[in-house]
Parts: C-alpha cells; sequence; structure tokens
C-alpha cells in the first residue's frame, strides 16, 4: 500500500482549503471559510502568510496527520507571469514572482509560498503549484482591448474549469481535446471561460475588473464613470482598487461575501437581495451567451461549477437564460482539491515531469 501523502493547499479569496492524500486516496479534507471582516484586518495578501499558514498547520495536527509521510506539497498558484497549462516545481524565480505579486494580488499567490515553507519543514518533500491562474490560452484576436493601452489576460480559476471540462469529458466518453464547453466557475471570484478543443482560447480577467461581479469583485464597470470617479477627488487609488476587488459585489451591495447569506435572504422576502443575486445570475448568463459565439455555436456543455453553483435559485435562473444554446450541467463546489493532489500524485509517481517556470 502506497504510504506516501501529498498535501494540498487551496487559497481562495474567501477560503482556504486543504486536502491530504495517501496515494490517490483522500484521507482529510478541509474548507476554512474567511469572512471579510476577518481579512479586513490585512493590509494586504502576502500579510496573510503567517495567518493562512498557521490555520494549515494546525488542522493538520487536529486530524493527527503524520506529517513526516508528506513527499509532495502542492498549492494552487498565483499571479506568476503567463504560462502554459501544468505542474512546476516552486523555484526561486517563482517564489520571487509570487513575493513581488508580479502580475496583481491574490490569495492563490499564498499557495505557492506555504507549499514551500511547508515542503522545506519536512524531511522529504518537494513544493510545485498546477494550473496556476494566469494558464494563458488565449487567442491572439482575444487580447485586444477597444485601447492599445490596454490588453485583455487571462486571469481566471484554470485550475477547477480544467478539471470540470476533463470530468464533463469522461461522463461522455470523450477526450477534453475533442469537446466544446463553456465552464462558469461561480466563487469569490467568477470567470467563464471558452472550452475549444482543450483550450481556453477566451475568458474574463476575474481578479480585476472583467466580466460578472462576484461575492467581492466588481466585475466589468461602465469605463466612464469609473475615470470620473477616479478623479472626483473622493477616493484614493487604494479605495477604488478595492471597489474592484475584494469590496465590490456582494460586499458592496449588501455587505457580505457570503452568497449562501444573501440566498437565504432572498428567500425570506428581502428585495434588495433578490434583485442583486438576480443580477449577479443575469450577468454570469449574459457572458456565457458570448462565449457560445465565441465557440460559433458549438457547444457541447454549459458547466456551472463553484461554491455558488450550491444555489438553486441562482442556477435554474442562468438555466432559464441559456439552456437554448446547450445543456446546462451542475458540478457544485469544485474539483481543485483533487486536480491539486492528482498532478502532485503523478510527480510523485515519476508519470509526469514538472515544468520549469523561467
Ligand atoms: N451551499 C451553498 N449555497 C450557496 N452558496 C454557497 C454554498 N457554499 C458556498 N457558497 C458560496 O460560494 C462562495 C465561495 O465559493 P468558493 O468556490 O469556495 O470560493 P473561493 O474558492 O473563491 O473562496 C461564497 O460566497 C459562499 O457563500
Ligand atoms: C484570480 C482568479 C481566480 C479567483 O478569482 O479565485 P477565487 O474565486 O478563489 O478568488
Amino acid at each position: 500500500m502506497e504510504t506516501r501523502r501529498i498535501l494540498a493547499i487551496n487559497p481562495g479569496s474567501t477560503s482556504t482549503k486543504i486536502a491530504v492524500y495517501q496515494g490517490d486516496k483522500s484521507v482529510f479534507l478541509k474548507n476554512i471559510k474567511h469572512t471579510a471582516e476577518e481579512l479586513s484586518h490585512f493590509e494586504s495578501i502576502p500579510d496573510q502568510f503567517e495567518f493562512r499558514k498557521d490555520i494549515i498547520m494546525q488542522e493538520l495536527i487536529n486530524a493527527e496527520i503524520q506529517i513526516d509521510l508528506i513527499e509532495v506539497v502542492v498549492g494552487r498558484g498565483g499571479l506568476v507571469k503567463p504560462i502554459e497549462s501544468g505542474i512546476y516545481e516552486v523555484n526561486d524565480r517563482l517564489k520571487e514572482d509570487l513575493r513581488i505579486s508580479v502580475l496583481g494580488e491574490h490569495a492563490s499567490n499564498l499557495g505557492g509560498l506555504i507549499a514551500d515553507n511547508i515542503a522545506q519543514s519536512l524531511p522529504k518533500a518537494k513544493a510545485y503549484i498546477a494550473d496556476p491562474v494566469v494558464v494563458d490560452e488565449m487567442e491572439d484576436v482575444a487580447r485586444i482591448s477597444g485601447h492599445p493601452e490596454f490588453q485583455r489576460v487571462s486571469i481566471f480559476h484554470a485550475l477547477n474549469q480544467k478539471a470540470i471540462g476533463r470530468a464533463f469529458a469522461r461522463s461522455i466518453d470523450k477526450k477534453y481535446d475533442e469537446i466544446n464547453v463553456i465552464v462558469a466557475h461561480l466563487g469569490g471570484g467568477i470567470s467563464v471561460g471558452a472550452h475549444l478543443k482543450g483550450r481556453i482560447i477566451d475568458v474574463n480577467n476575474a481578479l480585476d475588473g472583467e466580466g460578472p461581479f462576484s461575492p467581492e469583485r466588481s466585475g466589468t464597470l461602465p469605463a466612464g464613470a469609473l475615470a470620473k470617479l477616479c478623479f472626483s477627488g473622493k477616493y484614493t487609488l487604494d479605495e477604488v482598487k478595492k471597489m474592484i476587488k475584494g469590496e465590490g459585489g456582494l460586499v458592496a451591495h449588501i455587505g457580505t461575501n457570503d452568497a449562501y447569506e444573501v440566498e437565504v435572504k432572498a428567500k425570506n422576502g428581502d428585495a434588495k437581495a433578490k434583485l442583486i443575486q438576480d443580477a449577479m445570475s443575469y450577468q454570469v448568463a449574459k457572458s456565457i451567451g458570448a462565449m457560445a459565439s465565441v465557440l460559433k455555436g458549438e457547444v457541447d456543455g454549459i458547466l456551472l461549477t463553484g461554491g455558488i453553483a450550491h444555489n438553486p435559485d441562482l442556477v435554474n435562473y442562468v438555466k432559464d437564460m441559456v439552456s437554448f444554446i446547450a445543456p446546462v450541467l451542475v458540478y457544485p463546489g469544485e474539483d481543485e482539491m483533487k486536480a491539486l493532489a492528482m498532478n502532485g500524485y503523478m510527480v510523485m509517481r515519476g508519470e509526469i515531469n514538472p515544468k520549469e517556470y523561467n
């Protein structure tokens, strides 16, 4: 029996998820939620390093995990430079880019850094990241915005989007690179990606003011009004950045990053909560429609995933708007922990070679 362990670490904007696998079997899984209030005490994402690492170590101790048997620590990364899909060993260049937030700040930057820190403290472990949020397979035409000063970039839930795309392909006895799907990941951030035969050729920048609004992000805002607000003298750059990421979306409208709380309020007759939830659903459906045209209408399935895909009202709203395009399938939660662990497992067994980050 395989005794070697894999530790998977997934810092998200509203949670820290941990899994331990013994070979290919899950032996421990934990999702620790973080409220907007709790995270507001930290000035920046790097400041959350000790907080998130301590939580992870404490959970492992509480669950009586034999830490010294861990040989692979794989973290969800991170805003490094745009790279192709795959698993990467954490090296000095990668750590430096995560530390300086080369493409911006997001909780997943801590994935590679915490994985490295934990691996260094163990006798035999190595650290990796897999399918980070900057996986870039966009078509050139999709990169062009309406002004040469601005380029569209690929920042999204690459790990889960690909894992769910593959799971759907398996369920219809096809390979991922034989099908076309639209995947909407509905988490702390929301991304909607067009997968053309295994490549995600267009997707919204889920982090920085593009696409549907989400529990803690504004998504696309009217550009003229945003420019005016920036020069109104009422807000600092940091305050405007927080409106876009961290304090936008549900946090701005309702005061919480917990979509479940909004769901309950809407069910109990709170008209504002219902309108805002409907607006979020409407924007997700509209983005799916746009991605259907990217795929020229040849869509095998529309796959809804992420924590908010647990919400039946939101799912039904989206289904009602997009079912005419293709069958809609719902994968509530995410397959990220398994996807991270399986990448680690394949490296541990020598079935794949990790890529080098340059
Ligand atoms: N059972 C549920 N019903 C409705 N919403 C849920 C449920 N579980 C989680 N959510 C919502 O999903 C969001 C978090 O999704 P998740 O994919 O875990 O995000 P992240 O990885 O960005 O932290 C939160 O707003 C949370 O309230
Ligand atoms: C950085 C894009 C991925 C993302 O938004 O992740 P979360 O939903 O976990 O914040």
